[in-house]
């Protein structure tokens, strides 16, 4: 659906050029809600204004369904923007107008009859939740009702696409999960492909099906977000995943892993809710010993990471984790913490 095919993003400034995006491969599928994680300047926003064109790459493609952006002519860049939703972090609505005419704009501007606009603004109201606040004007609004507003008028001409940059950054967490609610609902109901750009885990863990990781311009990691939360690779993943997965083990315990058997074990693909360490100690000689981690959820299934000792003969550890390996990750606990 959006291909980046080696995307270079290179600014000039005051006679240095820097590259704000650095030879980018993505594949986004269509339907998908797909995150890009990245500390201040990373390049995300770059990243998402190329895709509606707002910037141009200096080298390399953004193609939309096998199209190549930067050879469509000006005419077809304006249909394909129609076909593509933005939202903000701060809404940018229009303050004159009432919540009906700011979901409106867009429809009046692709020249839609009065009538059609009237119906589909009304729809799309009602989709957002907003149907009694039509009236009232954007001051008259809470932000979480603000970005109701703006998802309503980015999705008022049925685009395929909807953007978001970070688009939940000014909300309180509550309300930041409303809205990860709604626009789970975007995709759900209409099959959009949701692009989110954001530099909060929280965000990725909550909606995201697959996730890019971005430092200095460079996709440094991408994958499900399962992926992701269990096994972080690269350092600034592993530094995103410990921000809503504590997952650090402490130092009273990593002076110890020489002479325990320390496993960091994963629970995924809703094994969290199995009994699996309980079993493991009801039916090989060891002991099953938790010292830290946590249970959370993702994407509606429980998953975890636990710290756990085990105690025992050397070939029933063995066999206990030759077991457990048929349903969880599990990982030596190495000196370094990982
Ligand atoms: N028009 C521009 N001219 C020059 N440099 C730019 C321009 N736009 C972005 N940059 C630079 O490119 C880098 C990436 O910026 P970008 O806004 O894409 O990052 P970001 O990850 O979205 O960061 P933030 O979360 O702070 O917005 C930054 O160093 C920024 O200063």
């Amino acid at each position: 659906m959006i291909r980046f095919d080696q995307v270079t993003k290179t600014f000039e400034h005051e006679g240095t050029s820097f590259k704000a995006v650095d030879q980018v491969d993505l594949d986004i599928q269509k339907g998908e809600i797909f995150g890009v994680i990245g500390f201040s300047g990373a390049g995300k926003s770059t990243l998402v204004r190329l895709v509606n064109q707002l910037e141009r790459p200096t080298s390399g493609q953004v193609k939309i369904d096998g199209q190549d952006m930067s050879r469509v002519s000006a005419s077809e860049l304006r249909n394909i923007r129609r076909d593509i939703g933005m939202i903000f972090q701060h809404f940018n609505l229009l303050e004159t107008k009432t919540v009906y005419h700011n979901i409106a704009f867009p429809l009046t501007l692709a020249g839609t009859p009065k009538r059609e606009v009237k119906k589909r603004v009304e729809e799309i109201l009602e989709f957002v939740g907003l149907t009694d606040r039509a009236n009232h004007y954007p001051d008259q609004l809470s932000g979480g009702q603000k970005q109701r507003v703006g998802i309503a008028r980015a999705l008022a001409t049925s685009p395929s696409i909807l953007l978001c940059d970070e688009a939940t950054s000014a909300l309180d967490p509550e309300t930041t999960k409303s809205i990860l609610k709604l626009l789970k609902k975007v995709r759900d109901e209409y099959n959009i492909t949701v692009l989110i750009i954001t530099h909060e885990m929280n965000v990725i863990k909550e909606i995201c099906d697959r996730v890019a990781v971005m430092e200095n311009g460079k996709v440094v990691e991408h994958g499900s977000i399962f992926d992701l939360f269990s096994q972080p690779k690269h350092p600034t993943t592993q530094k995103f995943v410990q921000t809503v997965m504590n997952d650090e083990i402490p130092e009273s315990i990593l002076k110890e892993v020489e002479a325990r058997h320390i496993y960091r074990v994963t629970f995924r693909d809703g094994s969290a809710s199995q009994p699996v360490l309980s079993n493991v100690a009801k039916h090989f000689n060891v002991e099953v010993n938790v010292l830290y981690g946590q249970i959370t959820e993702l994407q509606q299934t429980p998953f975890g990471n636990l710290i756990v000792e085990l105690q025992g003969e050397d070939e029933e550890i063995n066999n206990a984790l030759q077991h457990l390996e048929k349903q969880v990750i599990i990982q030596e606990v190495k000196a370094d913490g990982r």
